[in-house]
């Protein structure tokens, strides 16, 4: 049973990582300079008190002669459709496509490329970036991935997908409604990210100004009304983890979104937050603070392609 593994950034590169560390067949999908660094460094995961390296099996597009049976998609959203085209060869008429990506967005473009039949919903909750060296920092312990088919009929195929994921080193689980804990991942990341972003700070310097934990609270109402109108509510507990975790003084924990942000980089907005607020106008939600998220966060991208020109 074969694994490809495309785009070997902070998600794929540690989900990889530990797969070839349990054994198990992988492949790595790379561009050139991002080969360059892996074949010169190793692929090496570092932070929490560990270093460790592999020396991954890389592959680049034109070098692609061979179906895998499962695929695990990790590049950034702006980065999808040249990917599509890159990994289309490793796809046959049994190979099951695991998208790490935030949102939902990306699952059109996947629907519309290889069948909704090839694409399951997948669930990622990490925390690593890449460093300068083109390591992969983990910031915190957390390390788990979910799957599902999508479909409302048995996947055939999802007993082996899931033995391959399983057991390697990180919490893995098999969602049998996975369209609804993509869509509570999403309220988790909006709020994260739209709380995070106009705030410019981590949730804990937030909440512990005076009306930071009611900003946060509210930012998470409006999220959860979207997926609630969307069919998908989110469970009592959930929420109330959330809300716990966006009103903690001194909590470190920010997202994707944010580290790109006050990194200068290009960011997920439309998929986190735009498609959100789209959603929410469909539903005759009223989301203000995530379009005003939304918004803060297309200013930015407006100011960075201006710079970049
Ligand atoms: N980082 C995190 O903590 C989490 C991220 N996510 C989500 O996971 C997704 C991936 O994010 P993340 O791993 O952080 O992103 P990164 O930017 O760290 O990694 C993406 C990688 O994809 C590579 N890539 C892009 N296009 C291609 C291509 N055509 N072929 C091969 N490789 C390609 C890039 O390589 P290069 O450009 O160098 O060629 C880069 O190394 C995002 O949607 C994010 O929201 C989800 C949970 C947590
Ligand atoms: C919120 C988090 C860290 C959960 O994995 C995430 O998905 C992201 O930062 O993109």
């Amino acid at each position: 049973m074969s694994i490809l593994v495309v785009g070997v950034g902070a998600t794929g590169g540690y989900f990889g990582l530990r797969l070839v560390q349990a054994g198990r067949d992988v492949t790595f999908l790379v561009r050139p300079r991002r080969a360059q660094v892996l074949r010169r460094r190793g692929l090496r995961v570092i932070g929490l008190g560990q270093d460790e390296r592999i020396e991954p099996r890389l592959v680049t597009a034109p070098e692609l002669d061979q179906t895998f049976d499962t695929v695990l998609l990790a590049v950034k959203a702006s980065a999808l459709p040249p990917a599509l085209d890159d990994l289309a060869p490793g796809v046959g008429p049994d190979t099951r496509i695991v998208p790490f990506l935030n949102g939902m967005a990306h699952l059109d473009e996947l629907d519309k490329r290889f069948g909704p039949a090839a694409v399951l919903g997948g669930v990622v909750k990490v925390l690593t970036q890449l460093d300068a060296e083109g390591d992969i920092l983990r910031l915190a312990p957390l390390a788990s991935l979910r799957i599902g088919a999508r479909t409302t009929h048995a996947d055939p195929r999802l007993d082996a997908t899931a033995a391959q994921l399983s057991g390697a080193g990180f919490e893995f689980s098999v969602s049998d409604d996975i369209t609804s804990a993509m869509w509570h991942k999403w309220v988790f990341i909006a709020t994260i990210g739209a709380l995070t972003c106009l705030m410019r700070a981590p949730v804990g310097d937030i909440a512990a100004c005076p009306g930071g934990a009611d900003l946060g609270r509210a930012v998470l109402d409006e999220a959860a009304a979207v997926s609630a109108a969307a069919g998908h509510p989110v469970p009592p507990q959930e929420l109330a983890a959330t809300s716990a975790l966006i009103t903690r003084p001194g909590e470190p924990f920010a997202s994707s979104l944010y580290r790109d942000l006050t990194e200068g980089a290009s960011t997920e907005a439309e998929q986190i937050l735009g498609d959100l607020s789209a959603r929410a106008r469909g539903l005759a939600v009223a989301t203000p603070l995530l379009d005003l998220a939304t918004l803060h966060l297309r200013v930015y991208e407006r100011r960075r392609a201006g710079a970049a020109r």
